[in-house]
């Protein structure tokens, strides 16, 4: 564990406490850890519950203890967030950026100091220690930053370092890529029940189902349209459903929808740039 290091969190949400919960007890002491929000007291209540980190509303005090600031606020709110407290931080300080969109330099800018800048995407399953993250360095930060950042994440899951103007693409694909797949999976829960199947058992069935698949994508190394024919029997049922799946144009609405997520990602960073400027 990095016992000397105190690393803040501004911002309580989903994916604050999917990193907290992936990190404590193993790289931190929950007592290294301090979280604080914009006010919902009873929210840093629950995770001072939980994870046993400590919470702080004071937000300046929260970034002055700190190694580590994890901004974790949505991209919306970082300009009010960070432009009361900016003088708190110091170039000595580590920050790391969660914010889809947000560019290193437009929170480098927003503090007006020579702070360096990580900026990651990861998703929620950073709470199970199975996130797919992402990590770019700002022009402040140095070759030991990033290795502190992949520490972090490499805690939490799998990582992988991109230049900067692709963490759009990896917003649209693995950062918002959790969601699409529980979106099929209500999808299959809702067949399951008009085709008669008790929800117990349907809901065990298709978790199994997606966990296998995983598993198979991951172990034989196999491309997935090779799996993909290996169930598919001519004449058989997945035929008779996959084509269901095409006349719907399943995948053209998938990658319509990665692309939509990444130049969203594009749009938040960019509503932000003009509000800065
Ligand atoms: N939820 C996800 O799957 C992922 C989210 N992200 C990014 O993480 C960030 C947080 O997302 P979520 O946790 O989903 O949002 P959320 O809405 O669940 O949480 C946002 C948090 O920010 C706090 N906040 C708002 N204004 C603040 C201020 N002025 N000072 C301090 N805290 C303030 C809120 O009180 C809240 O605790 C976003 O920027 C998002 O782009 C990145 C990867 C995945
Ligand atoms: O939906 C969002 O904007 C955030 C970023 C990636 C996942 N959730």
């Amino acid at each position: 564990m990095s016992k000397e290091t105190t690393i803040t969190f501004l911002g309580a949400g989903s994916m604050a406490e999917a990193l907290i919960s992936g990190v404590a007890k193993t790289l931190y002491e929950p007592s290294q850890m301090i979280v604080t929000n914009r006010s919902n007291v009873e929210r840093l209540h629950y995770l001072q519950q939980t994870y046993g980190v400590r919470t702080e509303t004071n937000k300046e005090k929260a970034v002055k203890e700190a190694d580590i600031i994890v901004l974790a606020m949505k991209p919306k709110d970082v300009a009010e967030s960070l432009t009361p407290i900016a003088h708190a931080f110091c170039e000595q300080q580590l920050i790391i950026s969660l914010l889809a969109g947000v560019t290193t330099d437009t929170i480098t800018s927003l503090i007006g100091k020579q702070i360096p800048v990580i900026r990651a995407m990861p998703n929620t399953s950073a709470a199970i220690r199975k996130s797919a993250t992402a990590l770019s360095s700002g022009r402040y930060a140095t070759e030991a930053d990033l290795a502190v950042a992949k520490t972090l994440f490499e805690t939490v899951g799998i990582v992988t370092v991109v230049e900067e103007q692709h963490l759009h693409a990896v917003t649209g694909l693995s950062g918002s890529g959790p969601a699409y797949v529980y979106y099929l999976v209500e999808a299959m829960e809702k067949a399951a029940d008009e085709i008669g199947l008790e929800r117990d058992i349907a809901k065990e069935l298709i978790l199994q189902t997606i966990i296998g698949a995983a598993h198979m994508l991951k172990t034989t190394n196999k491309h997935p349209s090779v799996l993909r024919k290996e169930v598919t029997s001519p004449g058989g049922t997945t035929e008779a459903g996959i084509g269901v799946l095409e006349r719907y144009r399943y995948q053209e609405a998938m990658v319509a929808c990665i692309k939509r997520a990444t130049e969203r990602s594009k749009e938040l960073g960019e509503a932000l740039l003009s509000s800065v400027q």
